[in-house]
């Protein structure tokens, strides 16, 4: 990694501007002052509650008070926007690469730093507060668990509503046997449901919504919601993705792969796995591999732990969505857990679920060859790799704050010519949105208030093929 003087702080390797907490005009403004105090005083509310139920005298309890004071010193630095320490080792192999950052960054504050690299920095810094303890129970703890499983619970209905209209899908266009389906048509309609499903299933993240109700939550999920928001899509590349995947599709001659790196457990780890099972019983496909978190990140990414509580929620509703009546005796949700785990369980299995550290790093996808060559060697065999949410899509334009008629293809820099084919479907929660017309962003905003980039309301599906093409 070259270091980049002072005056390059708010730029990149490519000389774009990035989004930054010292700059009045970017989201990362108030994302510092608001958001992250709100977060680290949330972990310090889920750990007193954590703490109410340990003993006192024992290792782990000692440890809850050493984690305590730290989040209290971690809480007191961003309120006072102290200069950013390195962070203490945890055996973690991404701590250099955090530190050697924050060096070429230096000397910068909570209030005055890189939006990308200072968020990563706080949830990688609030893991390595538990990782460094000598216990196990604070080693693997999640803090934000009791949040994940209540928002799953929360969503009970839509997932029903999800997963029938899913199942409806399946039997009317698959035959689950051989994968045909009548016309190319058809699938055109439902993967162009998929996407949007997977993508809109974003719209609720925890980190932006770190209190909500359970009529909100399931207004913004249901299918009307959907419906209506489907007028919102800025930049649509549904066609070009429905054309490469008949075109895997027809390729049965050799191994395919698709990957998905996912972003929120419940709700959207679930509209997620109802576009891996069309793509894999309609036979776009020969493998899916799920790319979550190694460890608790970002309030409601995904780990393993949430991917295995998602399937439980799915083979016993009962246990799970016990406010939902009787939709806990359904037997659609347990019908569709069969079909996921017998792709998990076939051999070779047909879905996987992995965690690369890459993915909590600060690291722009760019740096992929660099910091994570065999990752990125996987994904370069791959068919196609869609990119989930908004942090992941900020990832792949480098946190720049690119004009909005910018093509993707331009923003992610390095990576067009990375021979990758990326799909990003992502919900609008930050500075910048590429790849929209000239003239559209007026059409969108005509008072010029900028807010569509960040409320969430506005989406993209965006494609770039950097494959190079056959002869
Ligand atoms: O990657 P996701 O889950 O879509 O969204 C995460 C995120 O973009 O949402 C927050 C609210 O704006 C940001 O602080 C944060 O980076």
């Amino acid at each position: 990694m070259t270091a980049r003087s002072k005056e390059d702080l708010w730029h990149l390797e490519s000389g774009i501007d990035v989004s930054h907490s010292g700059n009045q005009a970017s989201i990362a403004f108030n994302v510092a002052r608001v958001s992250w105090p709100k977060i680290v005083s949330t972990v310090i509310e889920n750990l007193n509650v954590a703490l109410s139920s340990v003993e006192q005298d024992t290792q782990i309890r000692a440890e809850g008070d050493a984690i305590f004071d730290e989040l209290q010193q971690l809480r007191s630095e961003i309120d006072r926007s102290s200069t950013i320490p390195p962070l203490l080792g945890d055996g973690g192999n991404d701590i250099e690469g955090y530190n050697m950052e924050l060096e070429t960054l230096r000397p910068v504050s909570w209030h005055n730093s890189p939006w990308m690299y200072t968020e990563c920095y706080l949830f990688r810094r609030l893991q390595t507060c538990f990782a460094r303890r000598k216990s196990e129970f604070w080693q693997e703890y999640d803090i934000w668990a009791e949040q994940k499983l209540a928002n799953t619970k929360m969503s009970g209905k839509v997932i029903f509503e999800l997963v029938e209209w899913f199942l409806a899908l399946r039997s009317r266009f698959i035959d689950p046997k051989n994968g045909t389906s009548p016309l190319l048509a058809d699938h055109r309609i439902a993967i162009e449901d998929l996407l949007q499903i997977s993508l809109w299933g974003n719209t609720a993240d925890l980190l932006s919504l770190l209190a909500i109700s359970p009529e909100e939550l399931q207004s913004r999920q249901g299918f009307q919601a959907r419906k209506h928001l489907k007028n919102n899509l800025v930049v649509d590349d549904t066609d070009q993705v429905v054309n490469l995947l008949e075109q895997v599709r027809a390729e049965t001659h050799r191994d395919r792969e698709i990957h998905i790196v996912v972003d929120n457990a419940g709700f959207e780890l679930i509209s997620d796995l109802v576009l891996v099972a069309y793509l894999l019983c309609g036979n776009f496909t020969d493998k899916i591999v799920l790319h979550g978190k190694k460890f608790p990140w970002y309030v409601s990414d995904a780990t393993q732990n949430d991917f295995d509580t998602v399937l439980s929620s799915l083979s016993s509703p009962g246990a799970v969505f016990t406010d939902h009546g009787r939709l806990g005796e359904s037997s659609s949700l347990p019908t569709f857990y069969s079909l996921i785990r017998s792709y998990l369980c076939s051999n070779p299995p047909r879905l996987t679920f992995t965690a690369d550290p890459f993915w909590t790093t600060a690291h722009p996808f760019a740096r992929l060859p660099t910091f994570a060559h065999n990752l990125y060697k996987s994904l370069q065999d791959a068919d196609l790799v869609i990119f989930k949410g908004d942090l992941n899509y900020r990832k792949l334009i480098a946190g720049g704050r690119w004009p909005a008629d910018t093509p993707f293809e331009v923003a992610i820099g390095p990576l067009k010519d990375m021979n990758l084919r990326i799909l990003t479907l992502r919900t609008c929660k930050g500075d910048t949105c590429v790849g929209l017309r000239k003239g559209q962003v007026e059409e969108i905003d005509p008072a010029g208030k900028g807010e569509w980039t960040r409320n969430g309301q506005f989406g993209v599906i965006s494609f770039f093929d950097g494959k190079p093409k056959e002869a």
